[in-house]
């Protein structure tokens, strides 16, 4: 871990189960590879996790079994580490690919802008080669405009050990928000070209699917029947991501699907027997046993799983991948202080409004300091921030540069739509929070304003009782006589919820709603007449069809740039000026 985290801590821990086939799954990182550093359970950095992956292979190699490594996208936006440099990433790419990935795809984020996707297109395809899968991305070249697959399709190879064949493909949801220079293909229509039907028609010993697709959307149902209604007996495993959760979704007896979370603090772990059987010529017609864990980035739960200590778990190759995020953090001053916030600020641990909630401070403090303008500072308006741009808690203690990224890592800055009738203006927050129908009229999606994680919510009675699932290495170790509970997951998914390798005293996470909104400047009396309707850039969107709907019919030509800055940057503004202090 990087110098100054927080030291790991011990607690009680459940195994992990060896298969026949085991994997090792990271997703949504997004620029945490320095780890957690005020957080003790998720305090290892990416230099532990090749150090990790190392062990891990080397005790499937001793075992004569196979492991492979997935990534599902969304490794960039959201730490200084990538979005803190000049240009956006110039220490992330090269630290990332330290790591030694079997199969890794795109995520959204790698998209929403034309250098992200750039980057992706000339630094990560190429430093994955045959690892990198785009089962429905184009690229488009900027010399020529020409568009071409991302990556291959699709990858059909054998494990390493015993030979297992496999076909693996790497999907993206059905993303709109790309830069141009990109070109989403909707899964659907994919599933109909002729490489997927011939793919599909390969009868491998597995088929591995990877994808930044939540396992609650309907993207990997949509695949699961593609490939099942050609293979009624072929194994199917599913990496997902894009919801931030931990999560785990039965499709069938022989289909089964892992999320990994969010942020590095969730390293996936998935195992199957009976994929192939001992002889080559014998199919596994018996249904395969699957089984999961999520493990916390906590460095005490990866000696214990490794079997080493502190002395033994680095490897050299690991150590120097730790020194250079060090030197990475260090060069771009991310312990910079802004400031010293007063107290912890969660964003969904906390409800809305309250005093202890991460929304509330920026409705009632934050905006109706930075929202406003010299020439119309005292128009009454109402500034609206979706809950969405926000990403992360604030924790009592330095506020950094780093901690800036972690909050609000987006570029988005701020518009608005001046003199707006107040009667149809006041209208637009509770329609942004609760009429999702109003807006699939102008194919929006309203879950996208909101918080990934509560977007895709995992159905409460999800476990298919009829059918077992295996899990016969469960073991917890003395678990009376291992110190007290630290907070953390504890997950529910459609096997159980005894999945966290790391038992922890359960948090109680609160919904939040799509958008927040201040009301700033207003009249002691009374209602203003008009405002200035003021919003992120991102939710332009949804703001133009609301505002029809409330009565007051305007274009996007009616909006203007309000100020400079994006809030990333007003926000760090107001952190230096209003939370000062030692800390
Ligand atoms: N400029 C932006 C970009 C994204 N968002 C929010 O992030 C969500 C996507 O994040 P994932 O990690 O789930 O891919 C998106 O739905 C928005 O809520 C934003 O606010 N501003």
């Amino acid at each position: 871990s990087q110098p100054g985290a927080a030291k790991p801590i011990a607690a009680p821990m459940r195994d992990l189960n060896w298969g026949q086939l085991n994997f090792i799954h990271t997703t949504d990182t997004h620029g945490w590879l320095g780890g957690h550093l005020q957080e003790p359970q998720y305090s290892a950095d990416w230099g532990d996790y090749v150090s990790f992956t190392h062990h891990m292979r080397k005790q499937a190699d001793d075992k004569g079994i196979d492991l492979l490594v997935i990534d599902s996208g969304d490794r960039v936006e959201g730490n200084g580490l990538y979005d803190a440099s000049h240009p956006k990433g110039l220490f992330q790419y090269g630290i990332y690919a330290e790591a030694d990935v079997d199969i890794i795809c795109t995520g959204n984020h790698e998209l929403y802008q034309a250098y992200s996707a750039y980057c992706e297109h000339n630094i990560t395809v190429p430093n994955y080669k045959e690892n990198y899968i785009a089962s429905n991305l184009d690229y488009i070249e900027p010399e020529t405009g020409d568009r071409v697959p991302q990556a291959q399709r699709y990858r059909k190879f054998k494990t390493k050990n015993q030979g297992i064949e496999i076909v693996a493909f790497g999907f993206i949801f059905d993303f709109t928000g790309n830069a141009n220079n990109t070109v989403v293909q909707p899964v659907a229509e994919t599933l109909e070209e002729a490489w997927f039907q011939e793919a599909i028609r390969e009868k491998p010993d597995l088929f591995v699917v990877v994808g930044h697709v939540g396992l609650r959307m309907e993207e990997f149902k949509t695949i699961f029947t593609a490939i099942r209604k050609q293979n009624w007996h072929i194994p199917i495993v599913f990496f997902g991501g894009h919801a931030h959760v931990r999560d785990t979704r039965k499709f069938d007896s022989k289909a089964f699907a892992m999320a990994s979370g969010r942020y590095f603090e969730t390293i996936g772990w998935m195992s199957i027997d009976g994929v192939k059987s001992a002889s080559d010529e014998v199919e596994a017609t018996s249904s395969p046993s699957f089984s999961r864990r999520y493990i916390d980035t906590n460095l005490f739960g990866l000696h214990y799983h490794t079997g080493l200590n502190d002395t033994t778990f680095p490897t050299k190759h690991g150590k120097r991948v730790t020194e250079t995020i060090t030197r990475a953090r260090k060069s771009l001053d991310l312990d910079y202080q802004f400031g010293c916030a007063p107290k912890t600020l969660w964003m969904s641990r906390a409800q809305y409004p309250s005093k202890d909630s991460i929304f509330t401070w920026i409705a009632d403090e934050v905006f109706p300091d930075i929202v406003t303008r010299k020439d119309r500072k005292d128009k009454p308006r109402l500034a609206i921030t979706n809950t969405g741009g926000i990403r992360f808690d604030i924790f009592k203690g330095p506020f950094t540069r780093d901690t800036t990224y972690a909050i609000s890592p987006f570029l988005s800055g701020f518009r608005y739509i001046p003199d707006v009738p107040y009667k149809a203006a006041s209208k637009v927050i509770d329609l942004l929070n609760s009429a999702g129908k109003i807006f699939e009229e102008h194919g929006l999606d309203t879950r996208i304003l909101t918080l990934p994680e509560q977007r895709f919510p995992v159905p409460i009675a999800v476990a298919d009782e009829t059918e077992e699932v295996e899990e016969p290495w469960l073991e917890l170790r003395d678990v009376k006589k291992e110190p007290s509970l630290i907070a953390g997951y504890t997950t529910k998914d459609d096997v159980g919820d005894d999945g966290d390798d790391t038992i922890h005293e359960t948090i109680k996470f609160y919904n939040q709603p799509n958008c927040v909104q201040s009301e700033i400047a207003f009249p002691e009396d009374g209602e203003p007449e008009t405002v200035d309707l003021v919003f992120l850039d991102f939710i332009q969107p949804w703001i133009i069809p609301a505002l029809k709907f409330a009565g007051a019919d305007y274009t996007d030509d009616d909006v203007e740039e309000y100020m400079e800055g994006t809030l990333t940057y007003k926000m760090a503004e107001w952190i230096s000026k209003n939370w000062k202090g030692e800390c």
